[in-house]
């Protein structure tokens, strides 16, 4: 069985981190084998395509890009209730000694509360525009050349967030990434005639139910039926089942970004991931995993 992580050399880097290198082996190999044109990406947003730091301050989430919107910023009662809810749910979202399963009814709490907070809010596309270029958020470096190069190669990219989707998408946009190829499955916003929120479009998408039921009978799961191998890339643990929903997916290769209580946490994410970046703010790995499958020739 030729050795694939032998030869991505970045594989072998300190903040590499990888549990079970036969499997990552095999994997690489089929993924390799099926070629891009079996190959659909999915991209976690928030501290995944964005940089979960810069030189140590962390990055802010789409909802807190949101909440500083001039009518939240000028809203006490929103921005009480928000800081409120952040500062009582991130703690246990990041908590790595509680175990999913007790998080998940947590989460969606958060993500109800949070829905009930912004709805009677008022703003435009304007305010959304202006604010995402006033917070600028970084994305990793060389997320732009690869959302280029996944464009020219017409690899299907989701991008899966949980974050807030009228945020997201304009970044993306601002950002000249928001290619033909790339779709994005979020929590958008439910506008009234007169600009009022009335909440979100769909049922919230928190971090630990981005699968299936938010991605059957989309455009982008009609789009891939025919890709059964896929690239998953996220920073919370609850990114690795965001292809759980692409059940004819033979080959989902999961790559972790580890920031937070990482001594704490790592454990963990090297049971889900299949590769691990320790504190690592680019997309060089996933550029280079990708450079092998679009050159590997069986
Ligand atoms: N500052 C806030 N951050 C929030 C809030 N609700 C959720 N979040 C964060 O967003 C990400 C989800 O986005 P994703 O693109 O990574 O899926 C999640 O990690 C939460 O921490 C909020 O009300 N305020
Ligand atoms: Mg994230």
């Amino acid at each position: 069985m030729p050795d694939i992580i032998d030869q991505i050399p970045i594989l072998s880097k300190r903040n590499v981190q990888i549990k079970n290198k036969d499997k990552l082996n095999d994997m690489l190999l089929n993924i390799s084998k099926g070629g891009l044109k079996k190959l659909q990406i999915v991209f976690d947003f928030d501290k995944t395509i964005t940089k979960q730091h810069e030189d140590g301050v962390p990055h802010l989430s789409s909802f807190a890009i949101f909440s500083k919107i001039p009518s939240c910023l000028n809203n006490e009662k929103y921005q009480e209730t928000v800081r409120g809810l952040r500062l009582k749910y991130y703690p246990i979202e990041m908590d790595p000694h509680i175990p999913v399963k007790d998080k998940i009814e947590l989460m969606e709490e958060w993500w109800n509360l949070s829905e009930k907070a912004i709805s009677g809010l008022k703003l435009t596309q304007k305010d959304i525009d202006e604010v995402c270029l006033d917070c600028k958020p970084a994305l990793r470096e060389g997320c732009k050349e690869f959302f280029s190069t996944l464009n020219k190669a017409k690899v299907p990219v989701l991008v899966f967030s949980a974050g807030c989707g009228d945020i997201v998408l304009t970044i993306l946009q601002q950002s000249n990434v928001f290619w033909p190829n790339v779709k994005v499955i979020s929590n958008f916003l439910n506008f009234h005639d007169d600009g009022t929120i009335t909440g979100f479009k769909d049922k919230p998408i928190h971090v630990f139910n981005k699968n299936e039921y938010a991605i059957k009978n989309t455009d982008f799961y009609n789009l891939v039926e025919d890709r059964n191998n896929a690239i998953v890339l996220g920073d919370s643990l609850g990114d690795a089942s965001m292809a759980q929903g692409m059940e004819h997916c033979q080959n989902v290769l999961k790559i972790g970004f580890l920031y937070e209580h990482i001594e704490d946490a790592l454990p963990q994410y090297l049971d889900t991931f299949d590769i691990v970046l320790v504190d690592d703010q680019t997309m060089d790995v996933p550029r280079a995993v990708f450079d092998f499958i679009r050159n590997y020739h069986c």
